[in-house]
């Protein structure tokens, strides 16, 4: 197979696995999104190469958004949110920020696989997303893809679908967004 036909192949097993997907979890985080003060967000590895570019869009958005452990990151205070994306919901310093939000009363969002996960049974809102890892005690669909690619590919698109129902509810548009995009590239 040629590597235009692997990224075929590649979209075609991600549309397979989109229906997977619940619309009342989306909605959800969609809410606690609307409701929060500002929204910290963070992950590991390539789940959290894909909630970086969730950042950047709810910036776009005018809502104010943090990463956690950039030096610009501020203190939460009750009412603020944080998202986590973790395909397995396991991993050591995700369940360590999880754990410190709960206690400052922070709201908790999940994206992941696992919905009984460490993280998942203390979360607030968990989204589940299909996906197969290694790291997942079982896997109830197959990949043709090495581990957890399915779920942080899904997670990207998930994350910019939810940017395309934020802007129809704050009616934003593709103009009032680019007019917030930084001019210090
Ligand atoms: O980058 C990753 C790895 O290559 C698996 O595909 C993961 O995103 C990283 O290890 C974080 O794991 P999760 O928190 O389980 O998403």
């Amino acid at each position: 197979m040629s590597v235009t036909q692997h990224t075929q192949a590649i979209i075609e097993e991600l549309l397979s696995f989109v229906p997977y997907e619940r619309e009342e979890e989306l909605e959800r985080l969609v809410h606690a999104i609307l409701q929060a003060k500002s929204i910290f967000l963070s992950g590991a590895g390539r789940s959290g190469v894909a909630i970086r570019g969730f950042t950047n869009r709810l910036l776009h958005l005018g809502l104010s958004v943090h990463l956690v452990g950039e030096i610009s990151c501020p203190r939460t205070a009750q009412g603020d949110l944080l998202i986590l994306g973790s395909g397995s919901g396991t991993t050591s310093s995700l369940v360590a920020l999880a754990k410190k939000a709960k206690s400052n009363g922070v709201t908790l969002a999940l994206l992941t696989m696992d919905n009984e996960s460490e993280i998942a049974q203390i979360a607030d809102v968990v989204v589940v997303l299909p996906g197969v890892s290694p790291k997942l005690k079982e896997n109830k669909l197959t990949s043709i893809q090495p581990m957890g690619s399915a779920f942080e590919q899904l997670s990207f698109l998930t994350y910019d679908g939810i940017i395309l129902e934020l802007m129809a509810r704050m009616e934003e548009t593709n103009e009032t967004m680019h007019a917030r995009h930084t001019d210090m590239e």
